[in-house]
């Protein structure tokens, strides 16, 4: 079974959507991801209409807050007809297993529930800010073992975190875990916002459960043969 290359539609408009959906695989095999910026520019209907296309959809809104309101959150996003969401795992333990709870909750009866994936530190974190502005005493790698291990026993059905972890996260957390890793970056340049990158080759070496690619396919010369470059090398 191919692992998902999942493409981070970051964009604002339809336009750009459009286009870089036409150099994608064919929806029923092709998970995409709506984050921020283009469902607030969109909102919950781009994410009903794509899911009705027939793309598994990875709705990355990272919710953290209290889990009243988180669990009223999830409960919304699970009609949406999606695959997958993420809350940041420093939100805690009572909000993640808050979050399951409105997941299941929000699932018409015959359908899946949401996979829910837990933010560990995000990919642009580099050590520097996690000890000097975080003020985490932990190293990386520890620091985000920690919040994988909280985040599974309250609940969460994976995590996403660089792909330089993800080795020792499974050898520690087991196979029956999702390791969805950003922070991709095919010529290993790091000139950008990411502070924790990889290749696709590395991340599946490391043993990524999927990776999430933005500005490598959608700012390419060629998003398909970007998109069918890093497919072929993760896989
Ligand atoms: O949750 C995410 O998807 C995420 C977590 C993280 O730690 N780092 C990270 O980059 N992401 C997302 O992954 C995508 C990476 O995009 P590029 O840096 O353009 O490849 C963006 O949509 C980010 O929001």
């Amino acid at each position: 079974m191919t692992k998902p290359v999942i493409v981070a539609l970051d964009v604002d408009n339809q336009t750009q959507l459009k286009e870089i959906l036409a150099s994608l695989a064919e929806p029923s095999q092709t998970t995409i991801k709506i984050g921020m910026e283009l469902f607030f520019n969109s909102g919950a209907n781009i994410v009903k209409e794509l899911a009705n296309q027939g793309y598994h959809i990875f709705l990355d809104l990272k919710l953290h807050d209290i889990p009243n309101t988180v669990y009223n959150a999830t409960k919304q996003l699970a009609q949406l007809g999606i695959s997958y969401t993420t809350v940041h795992a420093l939100g805690g333990s009572k909000m993640i297993k808050a979050a399951k709870e409105g997941l299941i909750a929000g699932t018409a009866f015959n359908k899946n529930v949401p996979k829910l994936l837990a933010v560990t530190e995000l990919t642009s974190i580099s050590d520097d800010v996690l000890s000097n502005e975080q003020n985490c005493k932990f190293s990386m790698q520890k620091q985000v073992l920690s919040l994988a291990k909280m985040a599974k026993s309250a609940g969460s059905d994976g995590i996403v975190c660089s792909p330089l972890e993800v080795k020792i996260l499974r050898q520690q957390l087991g196979d029956d875990f999702l390791y969805v890793t950003p922070g991709i970056r095919p010529n290993h340049s790091t000139s950008d916002d990411q502070a924790r990158t990889a290749t696709p080759r590395q991340a599946k070496e490391f043993g990524a459960s999927a990776i999430v690619v933005g500005r490598p396919v959608t700012l390419a010369s060629d998003p398909k043969s970007a998109y069918e470059a890093i497919k072929k090398e993760f896989n």
